[in-house]
């Protein structure tokens, strides 16, 4: 893992959200995507080389929808930039770490993504990004 790719954050209202991190930020979001296989809207930000990433449930069964009923708005998940997914995906199961999904999946922003599971990371959600090139 090389760097914090984005921080994922849950939000109700992605229209809102939007306006409160755009006067936050001083700068709008610079991308809005749907991943339908995740459930979720999404609108990106950069902070100078920080990206975060909102995330607004298109569906009760999404994620977040539990995610928001259970905690709340706030912070959902870490994502980490990886080079070779499927190797770092082996190396994290040899250690031990539950990954959600073998298969590297399509997220947002053009990569490809894969999850481990919140209970093997101390409660926090962890994200593995590979740029699609
Ligand atoms: C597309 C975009 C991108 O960047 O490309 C994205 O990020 S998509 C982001 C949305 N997609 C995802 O999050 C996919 C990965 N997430 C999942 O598969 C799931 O959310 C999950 C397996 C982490 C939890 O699902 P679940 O059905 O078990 O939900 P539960 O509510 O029962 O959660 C089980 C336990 O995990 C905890 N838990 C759930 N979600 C989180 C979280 N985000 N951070 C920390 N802990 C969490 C709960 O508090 C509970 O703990 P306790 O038992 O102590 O109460
Ligand atoms: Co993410």
């Amino acid at each position: 893992m090389r760097k914090i790719e984005h921080i994922g954050i849950a939000v109700k209202n992605l229209e809102a959200s939007n306006l409160l991190f755009e006067k936050l930020f001083g700068a709008p979001a610079y991308k809005m995507e749907e991943v339908e296989s995740e459930g979720v809207k999404t609108s990106f930000f950069m902070n100078g080389p920080n990206k975060i990433e909102l995330l607004e449930a298109t569906n009760p069964d999404s994620p977040i929808a539990k995610f928001l009923e259970k905690k709340g708005e706030g912070i959902h998940h870490i994502a980490f930039d990886v080079e070779d997914i499927v190797a770092e995906i082996k190396r994290l199961q040899s250690s031990g770490f539950t990954v959600l999904n073998e298969v590297p999946k399509k997220g947002a922003d053009n990569k490809l993504v894969a999850f481990l599971h919140p209970k093997g990371t101390n409660g926090v959600l962890v994200e593995l990004c590979q740029e699609i090139k």
